[in-house]
Order: C-alpha cells, then structure tokens, then sequence
C-alpha cells in the first residue's frame, strides 16, 4: 500500500473510502462532461487502478449508463478478457488498466486494447493517468494512448507536468477525494511533491506596486552588455527587465560598445563598465539583481564578473555565455553561491540542456533521473535556483522544492527568448520577491507572454506581451483576494 493511504488510515480515512471517493470523482466527471455517453467501456487493471474504475462503472450505472467490464484479472465474473473489446461499440472508454502502481512496459492484449480504443476514435477517460504513462517522471513505458481526460487525486503528480506524459493527459481535473494536503506532505510516496507552476504557488508574492511607491522600491536591474557586435542580446534582457516590473535597469557596456548601446536604448540607462569599473559600480547598493550571459562572450572575464557580482551579496542570473564559461570550474561558482546565499539563494542558473550537461556532466547523463530529479541534484549541488529550460522547464531550489511549468507556445523555441527570460528574473528578483517564486513567477509570466502574442512571435515581441500579462495577474490576485 502506499504511504498516501497509509498516513489516511492513520487519519481515520480507510482505503475504500479513498477508492470510492476517487471513483466517485471520475464518475461525475465523465457525467458532467459526456452527458451523451451512455454506453461506456470500462478497462479494469489488477490493482488500485482498477478498483477505481469498478466503483466508477458502479455510479455510472446508477445513473441508467451502461458500463461493461474488461479486465486483465478475473476480479469477478462479469469483466471480460481484453481480448473481446471492441471500441466501436461504446461512447466513451474509461481506462483504469493501471495509475500510480504502473512498474513494467504495456505490451500484449493491453497495447492492443488502448490502440483499438484511441482507433475507434472515441473519447477516452483516464483514471489517475493514462496507462503506459509513467507518474514519476513522464516518460511513456512501452505503450500509452492520448487521451481525452485525466482525473487524478489530490494533486498533479510529475507525469501529468513532465513531457511526453503531459501530451498525453488531455485535460487534466484533480478530485480531492478526502485526502489531506497534511496525509500527502507526510508521504513521499508514490513521487516526490513536485509543484505545478500555477500562481498558487507565487500570488502571494506578486503584488503589484501601488501608486505611492518610488522606483527604487521595485529595484535596480542590471544587465552586462558583450563587445560591439554582440550588444542586443544583453538590450533584450533589460527590456524585459523594465517590462518585468523592476523600477530602473542599467546596461552595464564595456566602453567599444557604448555608442552601439547608446542608439538603441530610452527608458534604459547605460553605464561604461570596463575590468577596472565593477568594484566602483557596485558600491551604489540599489543595484540588486544583475543578469550576466546573453551575447557576454565565453571566458574569464564573465567568471571574474559573476564571482564578482556574488561577492558583493547581489543576486545575479547566470544565462548563455555566463553558464559556459565555469564548465570547467564549476565548483567555484557554487562555493561562491554557498558563500553569498543566506535563507535565499542569491543566484539563479538558467540553463538549456546543453548548457546544463556543460555545468553538472554527470546529471545530464544519467538516464534513470527525471527532469525533475536533474534540476532538483544541480539545484543541491549548485546553492542556486535551477530554471532548466524546455518546454516542460522545470525550476528547482536547494531545499528540495521543484515545480513544473505549462504556460508557453511552440513559437517559444526561436532565438533571443531565453535572453528575454533571464531579464524577466532579474526582474522579480531586483522586486525582492523570494528567488524560487520569483524564478517560477517569471517563468510563467514568459510563457502567457507567448501565448498572448500567438503565432509568429520573435523574441523582440515578448516584452510588449507582458503588460498584458501584468492585467492577467492582476485580476488573479483580486479574485483571490475575494
Ligand atoms: N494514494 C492515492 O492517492 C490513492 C490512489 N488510488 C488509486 O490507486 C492507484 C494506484 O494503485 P496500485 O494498486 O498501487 O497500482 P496500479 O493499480 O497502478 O497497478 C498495480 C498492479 O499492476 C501491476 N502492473 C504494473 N505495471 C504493469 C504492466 N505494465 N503490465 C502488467 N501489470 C502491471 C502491478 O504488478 C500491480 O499488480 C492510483 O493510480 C489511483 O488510481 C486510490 O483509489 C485512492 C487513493
Ligand atoms: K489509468
């Protein structure tokens, strides 16, 4: 039994009741959306899965449904062997073959039937998740269908969050079922709570400035400039620093690239910042969260910048050129984290996974972790906030926490959205918001902007998303305030 059902027993809840409740929960669900589904089939697997799917086929036909069973155990006399299924002949099939317990590859009559049911074209209902999608990290084991809806219990577990398994849910509905937040903390079984990057996670922490309140309540963002071909990345993260919400952003520019810089920026402003200068700048304190990598150039100048800039107890981003250039001295930038991170951690390392399998090689390669896993090591190991990009990104701080995010389009995956990422941190950051909120506000906040804009986005576009991204959490924070 799993620690989840243990710590309910220990509440006073027994394992019927949480298997009735679950199968209540599907039945409803399936009533509510597929009131024209009248004759269901339902695929009954050998364990808790399964009896999920008996007590929902009981509901169902109370209410004048017709439910027939097929199973890969003989539970009792009425399911019939998979064998005998035929789609065409049902509504809706609700597939309770396996969840949370699934240990080994779908294959045989089981492959078979979920093919025949995602064939027959009809909508297909998963219970908990859909079989053949593993709840610990997503990954699909042998076969698993696409299905239409997905009512899991509780919370979403990392399967529901992760891709592929998430293409594979549909629309996800999450049933309480009776179990405590309280009985699932205690249990680290079946998967590790890992958090779906929603704005219950960060609201909290969002607020909006108020009218009364001076720009340097809301920070000073800073973002280095590279050499004077190489400037617009850097102008791109500010950008979205400003439009993130920090009150103020410098450009800090090595001298041949100030007129470059100068030309394009307005409401930005622009500091010469040779090898000799950092020291001098940073004694003007409100400086306070700096982005270092976009289009910087590979070297030792952004390692001496990035220890720097920790060095001096401000929070930095560390993107692109800035992730690759400690591949081979890693461990000194996390010792320089350990050192500058009180309760927070100070720096935050957003990398693609590329960059990623340059800083922690061995977490990269090590097939049996999950997503989830390799940001929550690189996180440990790092002292910093992980954002590991994708369009699953995951953001992982050193206490554990790990949460996965969904907001986003396709049309993300096109130059210069990362640089416009690691702006959006900074801005959060410089706003003193705690880091892992501010890391997966920001997160989210990049991917409404893509979704706002639609089909066809650049980079550039995005920072003119966001204040109608700003209206979005906005209006959140008001509902839930009432
Ligand atoms: N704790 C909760 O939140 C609740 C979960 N409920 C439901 O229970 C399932 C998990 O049940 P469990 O019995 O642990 O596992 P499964 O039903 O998924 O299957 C285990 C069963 O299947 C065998 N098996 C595993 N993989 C395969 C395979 N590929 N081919 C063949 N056989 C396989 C394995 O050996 C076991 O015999 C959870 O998903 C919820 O739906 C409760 O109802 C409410 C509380
Ligand atoms: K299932």
């Amino acid at each position: 039994m799993q620690r989840a059902d243990q710590n309910a027993l220990r509440e006073g809840i027994s394992l019927r009741s949480l298997v009735d409740e679950a199968g209540r929960a599907v039945a409803a669900e399936i009533s509510s959306r597929f009131p024209n589904a009248k004759r269901v089939a339902v695929l009954v697997g050998p364990g808790n899965n399964g009896r999920d799917a008996l007590v929902a086929a009981r509901y169902l036909r109370e209410e004048k449904r017709s439910a027939d069973l097929f199973g890969t155990a003989n539970r009792h006399d009425e399911i019939a062997p998979l064998q005998v299924f035929h789609g065409g002949k049902y509504d809706l099939v609700l597939d309770g073959l396996w969840g949370a317990g699934l240990s080994r590859d779908v294959e045989g009559d089981a492959e078979d039937v979920l093919r025949k049911a995602e064939d027959s074209g009809r909508p297909i209902v998963s219970i908990d998740i859909p079989s053949g999608v593993d709840g610990g990290n997503g990954q699909i084991r042998g076969y698993a269908p696409k299905v239409d809806l997905t009512v899991t219990f509780v919370r979403r577990k990392p399967g529901h969050c992760l891709l592929p398994g998430r293409d594979h849910c549909g629309t996800i509905v999450v049933a309480p079922i009776g179990l405590s937040e309280t009985a699932m903390k205690e249990a680290a079984e079946p998967f590790e709570p890992v958090f779906a990057n929603e704005p219950s996670l960060w609201l909290h922490h969002a607020a909006t400035p108020l009218t009364a309140h001076h720009k340097y309540d809301r920070g000073h963002a800073v973002v280095f400039s590279g050499g004077m071909s190489r400037t617009g990345a850097a102008r791109l993260a500010a950008l979205s620093a400003l439009r993130g919400g920090a009150g103020l952003v410098t450009v800090f520019s090595p001298a041949s690239a100030l007129l470059v810089n100068a030309q394009h920026l307005t409401g930005i402003m622009l500091k010469r910042c040779e090898d000799g200068d950092l020291d001098v700048l940073l004694e003007d304190k409100r400086l306070n969260a700096f982005v270092l990598g976009p289009g910087f150039g590979i070297g030792d100048r952004a390692k001496a910048m990035a220890l720097t800039v920790l060095k001096a107890g401000r929070r930095l981003v560390l993107d692109a050129d800035g992730l690759t250039s400690f591949r081979d001295h890693a461990s000194r930038l996390f010792e320089a984290a350990r050192q500058c991170s009180d309760s927070e951690p100070q720096l935050v390392l957003t990398p693609h996974d590329g960059e990623f399998a340059r800083l922690f090689p061995d977490l990269a390669g090590d097939l049996r972790l999950s997503k989830v896993d390799r940001a929550r090591h690189a996180s440990r190991r790092s002292n910093a906030i992980v954002v590991l990009k994708g369009a699953d990104t995951v953001i992982a701080a050193p206490d554990g926490r790990a949460a996965i995010n969904a907001t986003g389009t396709p049309w993300l995956a096109t130059a210069g959205t990362g640089d416009v990422l690691a702006g959006l941190v900074a801005a959060q950051l410089a706003q003193k918001r705690p880091s892992f909120e501010a890391a997966c506000l920001a997160v989210w906040m990049h991917g409404k902007a893509a979704e706002h804009f639609g089909p066809g986005l650049i980079s550039e576009d995005l920072p003119h998303c966001l204040p109608a991204v700003h209206r979005e959490i906005v209006s959140l924070a008001m509902d839930n305030a009432h």
